[in-house]
């Protein structure tokens, strides 16, 4: 069974119709990327999955279940890190927050933050503050805090939007890896065609504006390219090249 699936989702906000009716479905441990031009309901989309925006038609599943409400087992990880992190908390202080509010025993909560704060590696800083850490840093810590939630759904939106491209990089390869050993499913947003195809198993592409001939849902295609993905060899890959000019031509006429 699907992990999430959206049947027909519609979304209207402001009176306005934000997504038209989009059906796909994630698998678990699928790693999936959404790409599509400003406004075009990208985040929107995530908020549903999340369930913070209740669709004005179809449903959002997940697990075969309607999703009522938010959850325990969705984390999400926003591009702001600045406005993410609590800057009177500590790493640890930051990353602790969620699992007090989950009603954690301090012993287990010791023990997940030091395994998670290891996964990003920053065992180092834990008692750091965010504002004594770089962006890449505090990113991590994010992801840090999501992981430390053990989240079945990781929602990132456009969560290197804000990095230098070699932090972005390293950060996409951090990503991929504790990803694949975790075995969490991840919903990512992107303007970067090329981040979603480096990153993603699947990229679905939204346009903006939609109507019934052409719906929010442009495009879903499969990234054939194998993994463990390395940055240079990746994106000389002959399938990386063709799905770049493919999404490249959809993005540049939405
Ligand atoms: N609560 C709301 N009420 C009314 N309109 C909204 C609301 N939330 C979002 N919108 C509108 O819905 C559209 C889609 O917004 P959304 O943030 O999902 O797009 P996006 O693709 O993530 O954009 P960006 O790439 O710029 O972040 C925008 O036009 C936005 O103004």
């Amino acid at each position: 069974m699907s992990l999430l699936r959206f049947d027909d989702v519609a979304i209207h906000l402001g009176g306005r119709e934000i997504l038209s009716p989009t059906s796909f479905a994630v698998q678990p441990g699928e790693f999936v990327c959404i790409i599509g031009p400003s406004g075009c309901g990208k985040t929107t989309l995530l908020r549903a999955a999340a369930g913070f925006v209740a669709p004005s038609a179809g449903a959002v599943l997940r697990h075969g279940e309607p999703v009522a409400g938010p959850s325990r087992e969705v984390a999400f990880v926003f591009q702001d890190y600045g406005r993410a992190l609590l800057p009177w908390r500590t790493v640890e202080g930051n990353i602790s927050l969620a699992l007090e509010a989950a009603g954690v025993p301090p012993a287990e909560r010791r023990a997940r933050i030091a395994r998670v704060l290891d996964t990003v590696g920053l065992a180092q800083h834990a008692a750091k503050f965010p504002v004594q850490l770089s962006g890449g840093m505090q990113q991590r810590v994010q992801i840090a805090r999501c992981l430390a939630q053990q989240p079945e759904l990781m929602m990132m939106d456009e969560p290197f939007g804000a990095l230098d491209a070699m932090t972005r990089e390293s950060l996409q390869d951090e990503l991929s890896r504790l990803v694949r050993d975790s075995g969490l499913t991840v919903l990512f947003v992107t303007h970067d065609l090329e981040e979603a195809i480096y990153l993603g198993d699947r990229v679905i592409a939204l346009r903006a504006n939609p109507t019934p001939a052409n719906p929010s849902l442009a495009a879903m295609i499969e990234v054939p390219i194998p993994r463990p993905r390395e940055q240079l060899s990746a994106k000389e890959h002959p399938d990386f090249l063709r799905l770049r000019r493919e999404l490249y031509r959809f993005l540049e006429y939405e």
